[in-house]
C-alpha cells in the first residue's frame, strides 16, 4: 500500500493539506485574503446570489489565493537560493507579486459585477 499508485496519492494529499495548513497558518498576506474570501462568502449568502455569480466567486476566491500561495513558494525559493540583495531576484519576486496583483484586480472586478446591482436594488 505504501509505494502503491493509490498510497502515494494519499501522501502527496497529505503534504499538500499540511502546505495549505502552513500557508493559512504563517502567512498574513493569504489570511487577509482568506478572510476577504469569507467576507464575500457571507455576502453571498446574504444576497442570496445566483449559481453563476456563486461560480464566478468561488473561482475568483480560489484564484486569488492559489496565485498568493505560489507567490509564497517562489519568495521562499528565491530567499533559499539566494538570500542577500540582487537585482534578478527583486525582479523574480516583482514578476510574482504582479501576478497575484493581476488576480487580486480580477477578483475585485468579478466582485463589483456580483455586489453592484444587488447593493443598488437595496437603496
Ligand atoms: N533579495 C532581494 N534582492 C532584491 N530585491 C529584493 C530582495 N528581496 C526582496 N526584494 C524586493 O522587495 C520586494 C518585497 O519582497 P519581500 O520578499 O519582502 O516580499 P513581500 O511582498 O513583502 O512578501 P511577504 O509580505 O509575502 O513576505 C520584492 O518584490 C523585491 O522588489
Amino acid at each position: 500500500m505504501k509505494n502503491s499508485f493509490l498510497g502515494k496519492r494519499i501522501k502527496s494529499v497529505k503534504y499538500a493539506t499540511y502546505g495549505a495548513y502552513l500557508l493559512l497558518k504563517k502567512e498574513p498576506s493569504i489570511q487577509v485574503q482568506a478572510s476577504i474570501g469569507v467576507l464575500v462568502t457571507l455576502a453571498g449568502f446574504y444576497f442570496e446570489i445566483t449559481r453563476e455569480e456563486w461560480m464566478a466567486q468561488t473561482l475568483a476566491i480560489a484564484m486569488v489565493l492559489g496565485l498568493e500561495g505560489a507567490n509564497t513558494a517562489i519568495e521562499a525559493i528565491a530567499d533559499f537560493i539566494h538570500p542577500d540583495f540582487h537585482f534578478k531576484i527583486g525582479r523574480i519576486k516583482d514578476l510574482a507579486a504582479g501576478a497575484v496583483f493581476l488576480a487580486a484586480i480580477l477578483a475585485v472586478i468579478i466582485g463589483i459585477i456580483i455586489y453592484l446591482p444587488y447593493i443598488q436594488h437595496s437603496f
